[in-house]
């Protein structure tokens, strides 16, 4: 079952409740909230402020994608503030096994998050500890963004990893997701599809939603 991800970081901010909850009732099964420091990406969005206000809206899973250096600093507030997962990206920790934990030690589900040219060598030894594996499919820091084909044979071999060793976490993609693109990493293997432009971009969020459901 294909579970979808509407990134707000495409939505009208000046309407964020009307648009949340249109995608809320459309069938989405998660949110997506990218945050961006200006450091680790070139751009700056959302703090904890405004997931601890979209918090009490909306009935979806808060899926938190931290794009930020020192992690570690702001996953307590990230966490207080409600979000349900949280996806730290390997390059921005040395220490990928305690954030992991710290995640968890506030309750929240823990997810690693890969840019496209990042292998998937540094997640072997904490594949265990997650809930879900983020492989980027194009380079963190903005929506709408070309969907980066190479990245669909590292969707089939984290599968492949799963399957063999019998762990059961979702695998996430994230960026240039699309009509034309969703089967490709549905066939290669993802579960939860993370979709910004495609979905806030259409009036009609159904549409939008259900042509990604396959
Ligand atoms: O993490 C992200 C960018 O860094 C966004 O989640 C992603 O780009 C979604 O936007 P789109 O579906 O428009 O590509
Ligand atoms: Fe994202």
């Amino acid at each position: 079952m294909v579970k979808i991800a509407p990134s707000i970081l495409s939505a009208n901010f000046a309407k964020l409740g009307e648009e949340i909850l249109s995608v809320e009732q459309a069938g989405a099964d998660l949110l997506h909230i990218d945050v961006m420091d200006g450091h680790f990406v070139p751009n700056l969005t959302i703090g904890p402020l405004i997931v601890e206000s979209i918090k009490p809206i909306t009935k979806l899973p808060l899926d938190v994608h931290l794009m930020i250096e020192n992690p570690d600093q702001y996953i307590e507030h990230f966490a207080k503030s409600g979000a349900d997962i949280i996806s730290v990206h390997a390059e921005a920790t040395n220490h990928l096994h305690r954030t992991i934990h710290l995640i968890k030690k506030f309750g929240v589900k823990a997810s690693v998050a890969i840019n496209p040219a990042t292998p998937l060598d540094q997640l072997e030894y904490v594949l265990d500890d997650l809930d879900m594996v983020l492989i980027m499919t194009v380079n963190p820091g903005f929506g709408g963004q070309t969907f980066i084909p190479a990245t669909l044979p590292k969707i089939r071999k984290l599968k492949d990893i799963i399957n063999e060793r019998g762990l059961s976490l979702d695998i996430e993609v994230d960026g240039g997701i699309n009509d034309k693109t969703y089967q490709s990493v549905i066939g290669a293997g993802a579960n939860v599809l993370v979709a910004g432009s495609f979905v806030f971009g259409q009036n009609d969020r159904i549409k939008a939603i259900t042509s990604l459901k396959g």
